[in-house]
């Protein structure tokens, strides 16, 4: 069964990051949603190759950025921290927002006519349509502003994860993150320990998994069958450097995010 690696080295800063243990090389994309912006929002940004606000998102780079950088002159920090695009349904970014990055040269894709998809779900869309096909598994998409709100967005954005099941999608928020393991691959995921963890979990979604078999965790899974209603593996713990997943059914990999 095909590998694949996992590592969260966009949470280190940069020059730290490129010389992780681990050999997963990645280009990310960035997603701002429309809720707060967590603590590493710059250092994100300054992973990312692409950056796309969802909406609403846009407002809070323009009205949160500058107080990452409270000595800078606001406009300064705006004008450096300039969104590739802005796509949604537009319901949510204020006029005077669209009207700054309009004029700074972001892309505008307004698709108020589609009401059956998220915001999400068409940023999500939007970046893979540029990649070409043969770059598609290098790609990582960063969501953050993913977790922590609304019931009825945060189970949306868990959706995409499964409606885009073959893209490596990561929902972020400042206390943790949740990306789809799937399955027919066994999946080795590298943790690194300065930012994230110990608290983890293992969820299967939509369906139940009839066997998941783990190592590297506190509670390990053996060839153990896992269903909402049943077993769900929650407040487990990470033990070492490296956590290791095989499962018949796709399942959520989350894991905490430490306050520094
Ligand atoms: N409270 C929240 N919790 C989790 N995700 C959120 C939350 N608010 C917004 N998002 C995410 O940010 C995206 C853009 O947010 P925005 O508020 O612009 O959406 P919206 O379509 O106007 O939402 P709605 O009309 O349902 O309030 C959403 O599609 C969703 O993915
Ligand atoms: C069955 C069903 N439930 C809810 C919506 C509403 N909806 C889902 S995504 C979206 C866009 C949000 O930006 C909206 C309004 C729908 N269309 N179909």
């Amino acid at each position: 069964m095909e590998l694949m690696c996992h590592c969260s080295t966009f949470l280190l800063p940069p020059e730290t990051s490129s010389s992780s243990s681990s050999s997963v090389s990645l280009a990310y994309a960035l997603v701002i949603l429309n809720q707060n912006l967590p603590k590493f929002a710059p250092l994100l940004w300054d992973h990312a190759h692409t950056r796309v606000c969802a909406d609403g998102g846009a407002n809070r780079v323009y009205d949160e950025m500058p107080l990452f950088f409270p000595h800078q002159n606001p406009s300064h920090v705006r004008t450096r921290y300039k969104p590739d695009a802005i796509k949604g349904d537009m319901d949510s970014i204020r006029t005077e927002v669209l009207d700054f990055y309009a004029n700074l040269g972001t892309k505008i894709i307004d698709e108020s006519q589609d009401q059956d998809t998220t915001d999400l779900h068409k940023c999500v869309a939007y970046i893979r349509d540029l990649i070409p096909n043969t770059d598609k598994s290098e790609l990582c998409i960063l969501a953050v502003g993913a977790l922590g709100g609304r019931f009825d967005h945060e189970i949306g954005n868990i959706n995409v994860l499964c409606r885009f099941s073959n893209t490596r999608i990561i929902l972020l928020s400042d206390d943790c993150l949740i990306q789809l393991l799937p399955k027919n691959y066994s999946h080795k995921i590298f943790i690194q320990s300065s930012v994230e963890g110990p608290h983890c979990g293992l969820v299967p979604i939509g369906m139940p998994s009839g066997s998941s078999t783990t190592t590297g965790l506190q509670w390990d899974l053996k060839d153990t069958e896992m269903r909402f209603g049943g077993l769900v593996s929650t407040s487990n713990i990470v033990k070492g450097d490296i956590v290791t997943v095989q499962s018949d059914s796709d399942l959520l990999w989350t894991i905490s995010i430490k306050k520094l």
